[in-house]
């Protein structure tokens, strides 16, 4: 998998340029309002951008929006949930073992939606992402609203799953021992443009 983005920028999005590879995990930091979550906007082919997307070398505008978003897969700060049940935004049950290791009992698929809490929301949102099996998976402070534990397990599951498929991850983050705890690059995003430090 390689995904390579190069003078990336919008109305609202310094220009960012890196590359990733099997296994990479792209932590993205820079001050409130910067456009991290315009970048992972961008790099889902959700907003309009100027410079060149490509993922195992195809570029962005040559594949159908729909079938880049099945393998670029963007997590939102804050998800949506277009059903009134749980159950109904998975094709089929997540394995136990995601559920257990993210502190989520299995009887929460079958809870109205409404119901969840905001940091179930969030867990369940990133399972729902990782069921899509993504080449590449976006992350927008996806641990914002968990407890410490909640937020190791997530970091760790998301590790693992990028090392076993060979997928990658951008991860946008205020918090930098998550940058340390994933083993990440890291983008560090000014106004004036984001460099890999
Ligand atoms: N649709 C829009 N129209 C106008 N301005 C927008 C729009 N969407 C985002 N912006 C602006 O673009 C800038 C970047 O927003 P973005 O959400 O990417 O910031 P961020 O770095 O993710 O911030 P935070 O850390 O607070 O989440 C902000 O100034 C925001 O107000």
């Amino acid at each position: 998998m390689t995904l390579t983005v190069q003078n990336v920028a919008g109305p609202h999005l310094p220009v960012v340029s890196f590359h990733l590879a099997d296994g990479d995990i792209l932590t993205v930091r820079g001050p409130s309002g910067v456009g991290k979550s315009q970048l992972l906007r961008a790099l889902a082919d959700l907003s309009v951008h100027t410079g060149d997307i490509a993922l195992d070398g195809v570029a962005q505008p040559a594949m159908a929006p729909a079938e880049w978003r099945r393998r670029v897969v963007y997590v939102p700060a804050e998800s949506g949930w277009w059903a009134d049940h749980v159950a109904d935004h998975f094709p089929r049950q997540p394995p136990d073992d995601w559920l257990s290791r993210l502190s989520l009992k299995a009887t929460l698929l079958d809870t109205p939606v409404e119901r969840l809490s905001t940091g179930e929301r969030q867990r369940l949102a990133l399972l729902r992402a990782l069921m899509l099996d993504p080449r590449v998976l976006l992350l927008d402070e996806p641990t914002a609203n968990l407890d410490p534990r909640n937020s190791e397990a997530m970091t760790q599951l998301v590790a693992e799953y990028v090392r076993r498929q060979g997928a990658a991850a951008v991860w946008v983050t205020h918090d930098a021992a998550e940058g340390d705890l994933l083993d990440s690059k890291v983008l560090q995003m000014t106004a004036e443009g984001g460099h890999i430090e």
